[in-house]
């Protein structure tokens, strides 16, 4: 995290006037879509992405595919089931080739996920993006790709702007990498490894691992594309995955809707004594959002999963938690957001890797709502929170989505919380604005975006 800049864009946050009573239905899972694009960018048929998510990050990752030679086409079509009708990508694998720049804004699955598939391309492609890409680690990824056989030209640091000269193959083999910085390590070399002459066997050898349903999602999803893959929950060695040389198959993939940006919706119920529906809330899932359902229910709500989706009930009263959330990371920003309006401390723990996401997400937490008169300390893993009465205030969101997300749902409980930036929900939500005004219905506080 960098110094607060000064203040541009601001948004006033609207206070709720009353319990939220709404239904909200939350575009497609980020992680979920930018998997499919690669495993169907890998396959030997053509297939189907549909109801993707439209954000900058997937957006990015569509548009890097394309300029590798991968023809991916927008849509509005039906399925012979109707499940996915609406918006869809068809994508259409070629030979991958260079030369080629891709942008990775500031996706992790964007920076991880290419440059595996930049290594089995003809051709240079040169991987470059915002400023703080650059201080986010891939060092895991690049080590392992040259263990695998790759040619890479990239800094001191081990990280971000980087060429890597794909030879058009990969020998693949065994690697063992210390991915205890980002689970992102472990998916982008198991995503693309069925390409990979000899698969690939990826041996983690560092501290705890995070985000592990994140890990979980890479193997289903490389399954249902026909991969062949041994993890560890399927009789295998601690630690190991892997992944067998194979052609993969063009799928119809419908993406699920994203249960982390549910979180701040669902936060609204526990936070108003509301009740928020998000509909086609699947009933099996490696989301990590799932977890919600519990978090939030041990933090006072409800919630009961129906053919109308999951409905989240609050009563009014957030009790602190006590919670390890090194498989949920991400969960976190609104997670502690909540927290910061209970009526007892919360310690949230196994989250060091925080300090190394969009931006240094435990200074920036701490720093912002004790801003507002929030006591919020980092431990060495975490945040310890103690909940106070909050003012209002500028809340500054150093173009991290989720710190944004977080800020509105204190701005529910708190009078005159501006949450400066709110654009930069684009990164997973675009329409995050609309759908939280949209829940709050015609009698919310102000929405006008103004300028300071
Ligand atoms: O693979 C993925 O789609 C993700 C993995 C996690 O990354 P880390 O393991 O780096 O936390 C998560 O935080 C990120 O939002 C998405
Ligand atoms: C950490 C996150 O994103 P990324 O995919 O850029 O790592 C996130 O979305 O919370």
């Amino acid at each position: 995290m960098t110094e607060s800049p000064a203040p541009t864009d601001l948004w006033p946050a609207p206070l709720a006037s009353g319990a939220v009573d709404a239904t909200v239905t939350v575009p497609g899972s980020k992680s979920v879509t930018n998997r499919a694009l690669v495993l169907a960018a890998l396959a030997a048929e053509p297939g189907w992405v549909r109801r993707p998510l439209r954000s900058r990050d997937t957006l990015l990752m569509a548009e890097a595919l394309r300029a590798m030679g991968v023809g991916i086409e927008e849509t509005v079509s039906s399925s012979s089931t109707g499940a996915g009708s609406g918006e869809a990508w068809r994508v259409i694998p070629a030979r991958l080739h260079g030369p080629a720049t891709v942008d990775v804004g500031n996706a992790g699955t964007v920076m991880r996920f290419l440059p595996p598939v930049a290594a089995l391309a003809d051709g240079p492609i040169r991987f470059d993006g915002d400023p703080r890409s650059y201080e986010r680690p891939l060092h895991g990824v690049i080590d392992a790709l040259r263990a695998l056989g790759a040619r890479i030209d990239d800094n001191e640091r081990g990280a971000l702007p980087l060429t890597v000269h794909g030879g058009g193959a990969l020998d693949g083999g065994t690697v063992e990498i210390d991915a205890s910085s980002s689970s992102q390590f472990v998916s982008a070399l198991l995503l693309s490894a069925p390409r990979f002459n000899q698969g690939v066997e990826v041996r983690h050898t560092g501290a705890v691992l995070p985000s592990m349903p994140h890990i979980r999602m890479t193997v289903d999803m490389l399954r249902m594309a026909g991969a062949q893959v041994d993890t560890p929950e399927s009789g295998g060695e601690p630690n190991v995955w892997r992944v067998s040389s194979s052609a993969l198959l063009g799928r119809d993939i419908v993406v699920e809707p994203d249960l982390s940006n549910a979180a701040p919706f669902l936060a609204a119920a526990l936070v108003t004594g509301g009740r928020v529906t998000i509909p086609d809330w699947p009933e099996r899932t490696t989301q990590p959002g799932d977890a919600l359902r519990e978090i939030f229910t041990a933090m006072g709500g409800t919630c009961e999963l129906s053919d109308a989706g999951l409905t989240f009930t609050g009563t009014g009263r957030i009790t602190g938690i006590e919670a390890d959330l090194h498989e949920v990371g991400e969960l976190t920003p609104v997670i502690a957001a909540v927290a910061a309006l209970a009526d007892s401390e919360s310690v949230l723990s196994g989250i060091a890797h925080l300090r190394l996401h969009e931006t240094d997400r435990l200074a920036a937490l701490a720093k912002e709502i004790n801003e507002l008169g929030g006591d919020v300390t980092e431990t060495e893993d975490g945040l310890r929170i103690r909940p106070r009465p909050l003012h209002g205030g500028v809340f500054h969101t150093y173009e991290d989505h989720r710190l944004a997300t977080a800020a509105a749902v204190i701005g529910l409980a708190v009078d005159g919380v501006q949450v400066e930036n709110v654009a930069t929900t684009a990164k997973t939500l675009p329409d995050f604005p609309e759908l939280w005004t949209g829940m709050l219905g015609p009698v919310a506080g102000a929405t006008t975006v103004s300028r300071a």
